[in-house]
């Protein structure tokens, strides 16, 4: 395949990537592949620098004080941290869900145009058809399109949480990365979500972090396992799973530990 423009190219690459709050070392040479139209799942016990690592993926870790970097991290071959680069074009390009639903408190729609209308889209029919495509693609429009002027947070946790990632899609990004997107929810909205991930990977690539090992099973075709701030071992989900080549990964997903 061609490594730049067949489906499985690394759309993004972490290399010999350190990152460090203040005195503590949260990320330590840590290097991987994001292949494109692939799930790609963040596992590991709770503070091994799954999120951290997730936001060095858009500089979401930009806004927080006496941060440090060291190392490299390319988006689609530029690297993101170099000189110049537009943060804001980079976070409409790699979006971002997070863990808990945050939808702002005004209606669905405006919920959906926001993004848009930041980029500079007015027109009120364009916006129409951001807003229709977008939850259609959030797989939330059939239950909403007849009540797009409510406010989100009407919605249930599961439906805000579509909706959430509808307003990521809005802005017609090409990575998304996910916080724990389903651990605030009931087992229904869960698999919904679940269902919409596997449905995505066709046009988007995907990042998630996940402490539910069953759902990186079910979703994921890759996954990397953190400990300590280090990968102690990624590649294809099904090998880490069946055959994990370090004691410590087998302890973890056995449940062992963590
Ligand atoms: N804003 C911050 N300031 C200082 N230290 C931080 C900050 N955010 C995270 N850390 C530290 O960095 C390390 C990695 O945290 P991170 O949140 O990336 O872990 P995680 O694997 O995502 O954890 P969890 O599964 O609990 O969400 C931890 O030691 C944490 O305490």
């Amino acid at each position: 395949m061609n490594e730049q423009t067949g489906s499985n190219f690394a759309i993004m690459e972490a290399t010999n990537l350190d990152f460090y709050y203040g005195q503590v070392h949260a990320l330590k040479n840590v290097n991987l592949a994001i292949r494109a139209h692939e799930v790609t799942a963040l596992i590991g016990p709770s503070g091994c620098g799954k999120s951290t690592f997730l936001k060095t993926l858009n500089r979401m870790n930009d806004l927080i004080e006496d941060v440090r970097i060291q190392g490299k991290v390319t988006f689609e071959g530029e690297d993101i941290y170099a000189k110049g680069t537009d943060v804001a074009l980079l976070r409409k390009r790699v979006g971002m869900v997070f863990q808990k639903p945050n939808p702002f408190p005004m209606s669905i729609y405006d919920n959906i145009a926001y993004g848009p209308r930041i980029h500079g889209i007015k027109d009120r029919k364009r916006l129409d058809a951001i807003v229709e495509k977008s939850l259609k693609g959030a797989a939330l429009w059939d239950e909403v399109h007849d009540r797009l002027r409510k406010n989100a947070l009407s919605l249930s946790g599961g439906q805000q949480q579509r909706l959430c990632i509808a307003r990521v899609l809005a802005v017609e990004p090409e990575v998304l990365l996910m916080d724990e997107p389903t651990s605030a929810l009931d087992p229904i909205s869960t698999q919904k979500i679940e269902d919409l991930i596997v449905e995505l990977k066709e046009k988007y690539t995907i990042v998630i972090v996940t402490h539910n090992m069953q759902q990186a099973g079910r979703i994921s075709d890759k996954t990397a396992f953190f400990l300590k701030g280090e990968i102690i071992e990624s590649g294809e989900t099904d090998a880490i799973f069946q055959t994990p080549q370090d004691q410590r990964t087998e302890d973890y997903i056995t449940g062992r530990f963590g």
